[in-house]
């Protein structure tokens, strides 16, 4: 007999930073909320504008995600209120998806009494979402750089150095990461791996040690933006030019379509938010501009009552 209501709150996050694909992931201050209640019967209730088109059936990823702890757990897969509300904007490069995933993992833990430690569900994430990036910054916050193996996800969680930020312009068209991850080659010449493991170490050791001057250099990517630029109009111009308007580095947000320029906070970014902007209009593109303060906390328990009772 189970009874028990569970509340978390995940952050959005941005993956890759230039050469760290599927590797690389930062956390910021944008939200999915969900909250799942054990119950006789099974009703998903959507909130805000951001879940239009997610079904609210028993194939939604969150209700699905979250029965497949309590079967892998050894427990029965529950009946459950879902409410879901999101101000992370979706299938746009700013990890929704992987945001819902660890929502679910870590409600669902919670409600089950705990079967699972926060490495087993960050496994159980990768495998979901087939990359650690994304999840490994909505469950522990900050910077998370990770490798897969097949029973292991080792990582190195990094705080984010200070007055780093970030301005996103998310385009008002969605691209799904696996139409965007389709685009790419499947070998590289040993010139593109020896640019790829060089810039992704020192940008490593650029956030690491809070070396910012070295961004625009380190973020430099051959592995997937070259292959994606056909997707996302007006990106070739604003990765070459976004340091002239003010920007530290600059990079496509995990698969796109959204653009990320990483800023000092204490630095004017109006004349990089206009350039962006202007540069997406030039190809008939509508965005939103958004500022992006990282997030150091990860995926939050906001509210938790019970669990696996009897
Ligand atoms: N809150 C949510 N509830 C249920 N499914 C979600 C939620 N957020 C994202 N998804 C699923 O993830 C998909 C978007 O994933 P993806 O293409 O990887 O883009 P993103 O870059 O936003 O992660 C959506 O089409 C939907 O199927
Ligand atoms: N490393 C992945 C990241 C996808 O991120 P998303 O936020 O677009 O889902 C990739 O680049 O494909």
């Amino acid at each position: 007999m189970q009874n028990g209501k569970v509340k978390v709150k995940v952050p959005a996050s941005t993956a890759n930073l230039g050469p760290g694909f599927d590797t690389i992931g930062m956390a910021f201050q944008l939200y999915t909320t969900i909250t799942l209640e054990l119950a006789e019967e099974t009703t998903i209730r959507l909130h805000g504008p951001n879940l239009s088109g997610i079904p609210a059936d028993k194939s939604n990823l969150i209700y699905k995600v979250a029965t497949e702890v309590f079967e892998k757990a050894g427990l029965a897969a529950p009946e459950l209120v879902v409410e879901i509300a999101s101000d992370i904007p979706l299938t746009r490069g700013l990890g929704s998806s992987a945001s819902a995933i660890v929502g679910a993992l870590v409600a669902a833990n919670e409600l089950a009494g705990r079967p699972f430690t926060k490495e087993h569900l960050y496994m159980m994430a990768t495998e979901r979402e087939g990359h650690p990036d994304n999840v490994g910054a909505s469950l522990f916050g900050g910077i998370v750089v990770a490798l897969m193996e097949r029973e292991n996800v080792p990582y190195v969680r990094l705080n984010v150095p200070k007055h780093l930020e970030a301005i996103a312009v998310i385009p008002e068209f969605m691209l799904s990461t696996e139409k965007s991850r389709n685009v790419l080659p499947s070998m590289y010449s040993r010139q593109d791996v020896v640019h790829t493991v060089s810039h992704t170490g020192v940008l490593v050791g650029a956030l690491a040690t809070g070396n910012l001057s070295l961004l625009k250099s380190a973020m430099q990517d051959v592995v997937h933006q070259p292959y994606r630029v056909p997707l996302v109009p007006g990106l070739e111009k604003i990765l070459n030019e976004a340091h002239l308007h003010g920007a530290l580095g600059a990079a496509l947000s995990g698969a796109g379509p959204t653009i990320i320029a990483f800023i000092d906070n204490r630095m004017p970014v109006a004349p990089l938010e206009a350039f962006m902007v202007r540069t997406l209009a030039g190809h008939g593109v509508d965005c939103t501009v958004m500022r992006l303060v990282p997030d150091e906390a990860g995926v939050q328990i906001e509210h938790c009552f019970s669990g696996v009772t009897g």
